[in-house]
């Protein structure tokens, strides 16, 4: 399984590139890279192509978007991801989701392996997490299709492939593993939260 670390966004509301934020002491996209590499036989970055420079000091390899579906949401990643990984199952996680843990990766790729799913989108509240979830080589064609049709639908790729929508509770991942920042206030929030946990010996 590749495991792929999305961070190739533009950070606008977070005012700065979230990837280079500080968690602990570490860049978020390591933290998500040290999240997959357990679990995973190679870990990626999907990055765009004016950003590899940002990342030369990552020692794995850097996956750009593809032209021309650079910018078409994540099917258009995927379709990137999938063609440059040589046809493996792809785990991915956004770089901005910094309590997803090794162990939450862990329990995702055991219920997949399980099962004979195509992909498997973890949920919280009902809210699909297509980004850090699980998609299996055989979606490729699907979504090759699909973007030659200029359809980037999620839900249309849902039609086509067996997938599964499984809420966070039955994969016993804590709702907060899922907790993405985009703004300066969520990261100030968690970190205070991180920081408080810490203190009170709960974490
Ligand atoms: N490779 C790649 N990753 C992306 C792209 N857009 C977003 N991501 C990643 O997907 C995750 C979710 O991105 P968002 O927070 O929704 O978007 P963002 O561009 O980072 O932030 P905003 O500019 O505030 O919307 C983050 O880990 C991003 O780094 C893209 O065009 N290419």
């Amino acid at each position: 399984m590749i495991g792929a670390v999305l961070a190739g966004g533009e950070s606008r509301r977070f005012g700065r590139p979230k990837a280079f934020a500080d968690w602990d002491g570490t860049p978020f996209y390591e933290r998500a890279v040290d999240a997959l590499n357990p679990v995973c036989d190679e870990v990626v970055l999907s990055v765009r192509k004016d950003q590899l420079g940002d990342f030369s000091e990552f020692k794995g390899k850097r996956i750009t978007d593809l032209a021309p579906y650079e910018s078409c949401g994540p099917l258009g990643g995927l379709y990137a991801l999938m063609e440059q990984t040589g046809g493996d199952t792809v785990l991915t996680l956004p770089c901005d989701m910094p309590l997803f843990t090794a162990c939450d990766a862990q329990k995702l790729k055991a219920y997949f392996e399980q099962s004979d799913l195509q992909a498997l989108i973890p949920s919280v509240n009902g809210r699909l997490q297509p980004l850090s979830a699980i998609y299996a080589a055989s979606c490729m064609p699907v979504i090759t299709a699909q973007l030659e049709h200029g359809n980037f639908r999620m839900k249309s790729f849902f039609d086509q492939v067996k997938w599964k929508e499984i809420p966070h509770t039955e994969l016993g991942i804590a709702e907060e593993a899922f907790s993405n920042i985009n703004d300066q206030q969520t990261y100030e929030h968690l970190k205070r939260t991180a920081q408080r946990r810490r203190t009170d010996g709960t974490d």
